[in-house]
């Protein structure tokens, strides 16, 4: 089974308008809620290009009740734990540019957290952990490096998705997965990283502390999927971006899902990027047939 944790979810509140002036009332043209949170994304998008998964984390008030019941409507099983605060809210604003801005996390206490943890003791060698999104104040920063360490005890697969100082201590736990893009790799190595060569020499050496997959987006730029063996580069479908929040959720959850059906490396590369560019290019996430179409434009080479 896969798992996908989100510490800190959020109701995504998204707002289109003509353009956003700072210091003036603004007026949508339109707007939609969703429930979010990295680790919720990938396991809707999981849904949608036909796995199933389950979500924890920590949930509370009624965005939590919204979060839970859209995600229960959406057959997605849901295991979180009820903490005492409201669920934040992040507003993503469209307007000649997006926007966006993030809520902080309600209290986890450590009785919360405890309970958390005994769900993650609960994992096996054939189940994948998600660990996925920002997390909260009240929670310390190394706080995925020692779930890493943890759960790799009993052989359960870590795909990470953070950015900062969780994730530069992480990497010293050496997850099965990270999925920085070009400025949380920038942010992670010290050093500005422009371009998929420059990333190469970094990719290798992250290879080399024992992650087994390395994979760095470079939005419409392309990507770049690092193993022990190889590196490889993927060039990004064209298209309109109309959303790209969740893109590198769905690239995440497309490289999960293709995984699982034991495919080569290569396709399972062209599938996530596939993945991500379709939602890029839809106003919610990705359709497996869009997914599919998209797969066609993803040419992948080899970076030596
Ligand atoms: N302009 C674009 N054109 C085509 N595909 C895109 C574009 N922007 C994003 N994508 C797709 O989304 C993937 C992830 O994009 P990005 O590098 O922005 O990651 P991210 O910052 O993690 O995403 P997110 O916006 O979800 O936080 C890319 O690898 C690509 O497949
Ligand atoms: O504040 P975090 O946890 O870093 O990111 C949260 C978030 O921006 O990430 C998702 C898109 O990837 C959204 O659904 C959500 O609002």
């Amino acid at each position: 089974m896969i798992y996908t944790v989100t510490l800190n979810p959020a109701v995504d509140y998204f707002v289109e308008l003509d353009d956003l002036k700072p210091g003036q009332v603004n007026r949508s043209r339109k707007e939609h809620k969703a429930p979010g949170g990295k680790g919720i994304n990938v396991s809707r998008v999981l849904k949608r290009l036909g796995h199933t998964s389950q979500t924890l984390g920590f949930i509370g008030g009624f965005t939590g009740d919204y979060i839970i019941n859209t995600l229960q409507e959406e057959d997605i099983t849901t295991s979180f734990v009820q903490v005492h605060g409201d669920t934040r809210i992040n507003i993503k604003m469209k307007g000649t540019e997006e926007t966006e801005l993030n809520g902080t996390s309600p209290e986890i206490t450590p009785n919360h957290l405890a309970q958390l943890i005994d769900q993650l003791d609960q994992l096996t060698e054939s189940d994948i952990l998600v660990l996925a999104g920002s997390v909260p104040g009240s929670l310390d920063d190394t706080i995925y490096t020692e779930w890493i360490h943890r759960v790799k005890k009993n052989g359960v697969k870590v795909f990470l998705d953070t950015s900062g100082h969780p994730l530069i201590d992480a990497v010293e736990a050496a997850p099965t997965f990270i999925k920085p893009n070009q400025h949380e790799l920038s942010e992670l190595v010290g050093t500005e990283i422009n371009t998929p060569e420059e990333a190469l020499p970094y990719v290798r050496e992250l290879t080399a502390k024992g992650i087994d997959y390395v994979f760095v987006t470079f939005a419409g730029d392309g990507a770049v999927l690092g193993t022990k063996e190889k590196v490889l580069f993927a060039t990004t479908p064209k298209g309109t971006v109309q959303n790209s929040v969740g893109a590198g959720d769905s690239t995440l959850a497309g490289f999960l899902a293709a995984s699982h059906k034991e495919v080569s490396l290569e396709e399972a590369f062209r599938f996530a990027v596939a993945s991500g560019s379709s939602t890029a290019f839809s106003k919610g996430f990705c359709e497996l047939s869009h997914v599919e179409e998209l797969m066609e434009q993803v040419n992948i080479s080899e970076l030596k």
